[in-house]
C-alpha cells in the first residue's frame, strides 16, 4: 500500500487546511429519479384488506385527489387538512348516495407520497367499496394504482428511503413480533441512519485523499492526511465486519429459522410438533416409525418465526421406507439451525436412546470447522411417566428440560428455553445494532469491504481513491441513492395494490 512521504509530512505540518468536505454523503433521504412514477396521474385503491369488513380504506394519490374528494362529497368543499370529517358520498354521475364515510384530505407535500392524498373511510360492505372505486374511476385523470404505487410515489418524493421501504414491506407482512419489531426499527431508518453514517465517514476519507491528490506539493497542507484516510477505512472495515458476521440472522428473522426435531422413535417428537404449532400436524402413535417423510409447518415460537421440521425417530436395522426416512431426518439436521432434541424420559438407557446421545445430542456442542456451534435444545419428553419423588432422571446428561407432551408440564420452561435459543438464531430485534434482513444488503455490504480492500493495496493514489468511490457508490445502493429500476421493480412488487 501507497504511503505518504514523510518529507511531505514534514513539509505540510504548518497552515490551515484548505479544503472542505462535501455537507453530504450519497446516502439521503432521496429518491431515485428513475422511479418518479407517470407523473400527472392520480391513483386510486382499496388499501384495507379484502373482504366484508367494519371499515374499509380507499385512498388516493396525486393532483386530483381534491377534485376526487369534491366530486364524491357533499357538501362540496375540502375538509380542513388532516381533520376526519363525516360526508355523503354520491356517485358523481348519477347522484346516487354510496355510503356515510369519513373523509381525509392530506394536501402534499405533508402526505404519505408527498402528493395531494384523499382518503374515505367507508362501511366495509363489497357493495360499498366496489361502489366508491367505480366511482372514483369515473372521476376525470384518475386510473386504480398497480402494487405498490403508493409507496413508490412516497420513495419517488423522497419520504422513504429504500431500506425504509423494505421495512414497511416486511411490517407488512410480519407475522410475529420479533419480525415486528425488526421491521419498524428498520421502517424508522435505523439501517439507514447507519448507512449514511459509514458513507460519511467514507466521504472523510475521499476528501483527504483528494486533498492529497489535488495539493500534494503544497505546502499547506495538513500534516498526516494520508495516514487519517486510513484510520477511517480501517475503522470502516471493522464496523462493515461485524455487521456481515451478524447478516444471516437478520435474514433468519424474515423468513424464519430452521428447527429441527429429532430423537429416537417414539420419544413423542411429533406430538410435541403438535403442541408447538397447536394444531394436528403429524401423526402420533404408540408405533414406533409412525413418522416417515420430513413434515415442515411454520410458526410462531416464543414471538420468533420457525419452520419447524418433525423427523423420523433415528433407528438402525430397519426396513427401506423407514430407512429413506432416517437418511432424510439426518440430512434435515445438518441444515438446522436449532435442533430440539428428544428422549424419552422413562427410557433413557434403551440402545437407540443412548445412540442418538451418542451421535446426535454430544457433537452438537462442539465447533464446526467453520466456526459455527450448531445450537441444541435437549428435551426428556414423558416426565408424567417418571416416579414421584424422582424429578431428574439423569444427572450426568447435558444440560436438559424436562417436559410431558401429555400434561402441558414444562412447557413454559421449554419456550422460554427456545426464545433464548432463537435469540441467539436470529439476533435480538429489541437490543444490538439493527439486522440486515436482505441479501441484496449483505451483497452491498460485502462489494463496499471488497472495495476497501483494493484501497488498501491500490498502488497509486488515484487508483485507492476510486476505490473509495467504489465502496460510496455500494453504500448508496444499499439505501437507494443508485437503485436501478429491476431492484426498485423486485421491491415495490412485495406490496399489494393499495400500499
Ligand atoms: N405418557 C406420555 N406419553 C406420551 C407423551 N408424549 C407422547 N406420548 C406418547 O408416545 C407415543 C409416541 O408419540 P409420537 O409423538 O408418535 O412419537 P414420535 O417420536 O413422533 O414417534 P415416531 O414418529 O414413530 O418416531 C404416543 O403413543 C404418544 O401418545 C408424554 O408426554 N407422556
Ligand atoms: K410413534
Ligand atoms: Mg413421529
Amino acid at each position: 500500500m501507497w504511503r505518504v512521504p514523510w518529507t511531505l509530512v514534514a513539509r505540510a505540518a504548518r497552515g490551515p487546511r484548505r479544503w472542505g468536505y462535501p455537507g453530504k454523503g450519497p446516502c439521503t433521504r432521496q429518491g431515485s429519479g428513475s422511479s418518479v412514477p407517470r407523473s400527472g396521474s392520480t391513483i386510486f385503491a382499496l388499501s384495507s384488506g379484502q373482504g366484508r369488513c367494519g371499515i374499509a380504506v380507499i385512498r388516493t394519490s396525486g393532483p386530483a385527489s381534491g377534485h376526487a374528494l369534491r366530486s364524491l362529497t357533499a357538501p362540496r368543499d375540502l375538509p380542513p387538512a388532516r381533520c376526519a370529517c363525516l360526508r355523503l358520498l354520491r356517485d358523481p354521475c348519477s347522484g346516487e348516495p354510496l355510503d356515510r364515510a369519513l373523509v381525509l384530505w392530506f394536501p402534499g407535500p405533508q402526505s404519505f407520497t408527498a402528493e395531494d392524498c384523499a382518503e374515505f373511510h367507508v362501511h366495509g360492505g363489497p357493495a360499498v367499496v366496489s361502489g366508491v372505486l367505480q366511482a372514483l374511476g369515473r372521476v376525470p385523470g384518475l386510473r386504480p394504482a398497480e402494487a405498490g404505487e403508493f409507496t413508490r410515489r412516497a420513495f419517488a418524493h423522497g419520504k422513504l428511503s429504500l431500506t425504509e421501504v423494505e421495512g414497511l414491506a416486511d411490517l407488512i407482512h410480519a407475522e410475529t413480533e420479533a419480525q415486528r419489531r425488526q421491521a419498524l426499527r428498520q421502517l424508522d431508518g435505523e439501517l439507514g441512519h447507519l448507512c449514511r453514517g459509514w458513507a460519511e465517514t467514507l466521504t472523510k476519507a475521499l476528501a483527504h485523499v483528494e486533498a492529497y491528490i489535488d495539493f500534494g506539493e503544497d505546502d499547506n497542507l495538513e500534516e498526516g492526511v494520508l495516514e487519517r484516510a486510513d484510520s477511517q477505512v480501517q475503522e470502516l472495515e471493522v464496523a462493515l465486519g461485524t455487521h456481515l458476521r451478524d447478516a444471516r440472522r437478520g435474514q433468519r428473522l424474515r423468513s424464519g429459522a430452521h428447527v429441527v426435531v429429532a430423537g429416537p422413535p417414539n420419544a413423542g417428537k411429533s406430538s410435541l410438533v403438535n403442541l408447538l404449532s397447536r394444531k394436528p400436524v403429524s401423526i402420533v402413535s404408540s408405533e414406533p416409525g409412525t413418522t416417515r417423510d420430513v413434515l415442515e409447518t411454520p410458526v410462531d415460537l416464543a414471538g420468533f418465526p420457525a419452520l419447524l421440521s418433525d423427523t423420523a425417530g433415528l433407528r438402525e436395522g430397519i426396513g427401506p421406507v423407514e430407512q429413506e426416512g432416517v437418511r432424510r431426518a439426518r440430512k434435515r439436521l445438518e441444515q438446522a439451525d436449532l435442533i430440539l432434541a428428544v428422549l424419552d424420559a422413562s427410557d433413557l438407557a434403551s440402545p437407540s436412546s443412548c445412540n442418538f446421545l451418542d451421535m446426535v445430542v454430544s457433537p452438537a456442542g462442539a465447533e464446526s470447522p467453520n466456526g459455527n456451534r450448531q445450537r441444541l435444545l435437549l428435551v426428556l419428553n414423558k416426565s408424567d411417566l417418571l416416579p414421584p419423588g424422582d424429578p431428574d432422571p439423569r444427572l450426568d446428561l447435558p444440560p436438559h428440560l424436562l417436559l410431558s407432551c401429555l400434561t402441558g408440564e414444562g412447557l413454559d420452561s421449554l419456550l422460554e428455553a427456545l426464545r433464548k435459543e432463537l435469540a441467539a438464531v436470529c439476533g435480538d430485534p429489541s437490543t444490538g445494532p439493527p439486522l440486515l434482513t436482505r441479501a441484496r444488503h449483505q451483497h452491498h455490504l460485502q462489494c463496499c469491504l471488497d472495495a476497501l480492500g483494493h484501497y488498501k493495496q491500490a498502488k497509486d493514489v488515484s487508483l485507492a481513491a476510486e476505490a473509495l468511490r467504489v465502496a460510496r457508490g455500494h453504500l448508496a445502493h444499499l439505501a437507494g441513492g443508485g437503485g436501478t429500476e429491476e431492484i426498485l421493480d423486485i421491491i415495490f412488487q412485495d406490496f399489494c395494490v393499495g400500499k
